[in-house]
């Protein structure tokens, strides 16, 4: 198995008689943020879910950090430091914005945590919690229910959760669904800020947000990855413009930032 952070080699996926996913190869190097588009209904989401050990593969081995998790559940690929977010917003609304995060660290620790309890580390995790607060922004609202938080700090809040644990790849799903211009623009610098020194894969809708935080982008359409490259690459890239983008006159495909 490759090196790579992530490594799918010819993943596919039926429901019943249809071919959703046809054979996906993707090697995502330690420290790339990846983006993964495509038109609705192309496979994305159900690609996650492959990767995250959600759904089972109807063929095809991936890699994490040189490991085959092809098999594993979703829990175990998870302690061996993938750590996903979901397209719904997946907090618990009547717990305080700290005990969602430290709830997030706690399972990510799993059994370990039997051990930190036992030798009386609360303080280091609550100490953790904290950290991971302040470096979302949340430090402010920590003590009311999650419930309670505006749609954008919500979703900041589950990109707390999914990077509390310390995953070194990190899988975000439409991280800016539904937010206003500036909500989007702060959310990116927090993703930047966040997924430093760490492989970031994400599916995302807005071309703005792909083609400002991607180092390369994969395009997938009909379960299949038609293209991937850098920015400027997918950009320039005929076959993508004609099977995603639509075949817009030239003025329009400059604007590709703003399609979907
Ligand atoms: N559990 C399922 N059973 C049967 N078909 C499914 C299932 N999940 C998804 N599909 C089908 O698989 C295809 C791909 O769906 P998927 O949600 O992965 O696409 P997507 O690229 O994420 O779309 P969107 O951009 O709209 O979120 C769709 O045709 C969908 O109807």
């Amino acid at each position: 198995m490759s090196a790579s952070a992530l490594s799918l080699q010819g993943i596919r996926k039926d429901f019943g008689e249809t071919q959703i996913i046809r054979g996906v190869d993707l090697e995502i190097p330690a420290g790339e943020r990846h983006a993964i588009i495509g038109p609705n209904g192309a496979g994305k989401s159900t690609l996650f879910h492959l990767i995250s050990g959600k759904y089972s593969k109807t063929g095809g081995r991936i890699g994490l950090n040189g490991e085959d998790v092809t098999t594993l559940e979703p829990y175990a690929i998870a302690r061996k430091g993938l750590s996903r977010s979901f397209q719904i917003t997946n907090i618990f609304p009547r717990m305080t914005v700290f005990e969602n995060v430290r709830c997030g660290l706690l399972w990510s620790m799993g059994l370990k945590y039997a051990f930190w309890k036992l030798v009386g580390r609360q303080k280091d995790l609550n100490e953790r919690t904290s950290e991971i607060l302040e470096m979302i922004g949340l430090t402010d609202r920590q003590a009311i229910p999650a419930g309670v938080l505006t749609y954008a700090e919500q979703r900041t809040l589950e990109i707390g959760i999914t990077i509390a644990g310390g995953a070194n790849v990190i899988m975000l799903d439409e991280p800016t669904a539904g937010m206003s211009a500036s909500e989007t623009d702060q959310t990116v610098e927090l993703i930047r800020r966040v997924t430093e020194g760490k492989t970031l894969v994400m599916v995302e809708h807005d071309m703005g947000v792909v083609f400002d935080l991607a180092d390369r982008i994969s395009v997938l359409v009909y379960g299949e990855i038609i293209a991937t490259g850098k920015p400027e690459e997918i950009r320039n890239n005929k076959a993508v413009q004609e099977a995603y983008l639509g075949e817009a006159p030239e003025e329009e495909t400059e604007t590709v930032g703003g399609a979907h």
